[in-house]
């Protein structure tokens, strides 16, 4: 029996609760697929888009005198209920529908951060909705957020994201994995937090999910991560002309990419990185990047880029 982490990708998720919902459910069928077949599915999730129009509506609100102030950190957890629950309801309708019995839950997962990652002095996460130069220029200059270009799709809003340290509900997430229960841990990366004198305290940041999910897959000793966001592959020169597919990637190969950097950062890079952390010494695991929808075909070998050892 295999352990498997799937960690699904924010941007791959869609941008209304409607279209989350329908993405979510299609995938559901792969990913009961795979724990019908005997493997140990652990889900993470990303919540980039999510996060984001969490904390615009909840800004809003509170800039119009309609609700108290949400802090960022608490955006970061509703987004984790949030999304996990189109996760659970869609897993659950699927293992009625098979006649399976399994208990699927979400994990409310805290993130330890180091206060002083440098990450804080330079925001690189791309949160919330695409926007135009003009409009990015405009939001900038009002409320003081930092926009960068993201991937050619469009202008966000860039918030800090810290490398994750500890995941605080590891033990708790081993325990529901050996109960045989489907579990949904790290979304978002997991709400990030400190250590103080007064105890756990979240900070405004977004963590990479991708690396929180390699974090998550080594620790609970995983065989595979397969990271699913909204390409069926990695390329080189990619969105140009002489675009290449990537089928294969060995860690000194994909050290060599990230050199002549083909692979975008806050997007494609983070998640390269996680799967080299996952692979690095340890051949017996392998990591795959595709497309939610090819999840199917890339656990036949059909599709994705398959990260290894070398
Ligand atoms: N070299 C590359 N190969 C494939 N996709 C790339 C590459 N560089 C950047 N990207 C972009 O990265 C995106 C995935 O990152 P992102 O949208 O942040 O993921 P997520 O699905 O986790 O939210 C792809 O949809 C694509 O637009
Ligand atoms: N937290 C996070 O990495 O989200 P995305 O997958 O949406 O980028």
């Amino acid at each position: 029996m295999a352990k498997v982490v799937v960690a699904l990708g924010g941007n791959a998720l869609g941008k209304t609760p409607e279209e989350q919902l329908e993405l979510v459910k299609n995938t559901a069928w792969s990913l009961i697929s795979l724990v019908s077949s005997g493997n140990q599915v652990v889900i993470s999730h990303g919540n980039g888009p999510q996060v984001g129009a969490i904390n615009l509506g909840m800004n809003y609100a509170a800039e119009n005198g309609k609700a108290p102030a949400f802090p960022f950190p608490e955006c970061g957890a509703m987004s984790q209920g949030y999304i996990g629950y189109h996760l659970q309801q869609s897993l659950q309708n699927e293992l009625h529908r098979r006649w399976m019995n399994k208990n699927v839950v979400t994990m409310v997962t805290q993130v330890a951060v180091d206060p002083k990652d440098q990450a804080f002095e330079n925001p690189t996460k791309p949160v919330g909705d695409f926007y135009t130069k003009e409009q990015a220029e405009a939001i900038e200059k009002e409320k003081g957020y930092t926009f960068v270009e993201d991937a050619g799709r469009g202008y966000r809003q860039v918030v800090p994201s810290p490398l994750p340290k500890r995941i605080l509900e590891i033990d708790s997430i081993n325990k529901l994995i050996e109960a045989g229960d489907l579990v949904i841990a790290g979304g978002g990366g997991g709400v990030p937090v400190i250590f103080t004198d007064d105890g756990l305290q979240g900070v405004p940041a977004v963590i990479d999910k991708d690396r929180t999910s390699a974090l998550l897959a080594d620790n609970i000793d995983a065989d595979k991560l397969i990271i699913l966001t909204a390409v069926d592959y990695v390329y080189v020169h990619y969105n140009q002309p002489d675009q290449k597919t990537l089928k294969k990637l060995t860690i000194s190969e994909a050290k060599k990419y990230i050199d002549e950097k083909e692979f975008a950062a806050g997007s494609m890079l983070p998640k390269i990185e996680a799967c080299m952390s996952f692979v690095k010494d340890h051949p017996d695991r392998e990591a795959i990047i595709t497309s939610l929808s090819g999840l199917k075909d890339a656990l036949a070998g059909k599709l994705g880029t398959v990260i290894v050892d070398g």
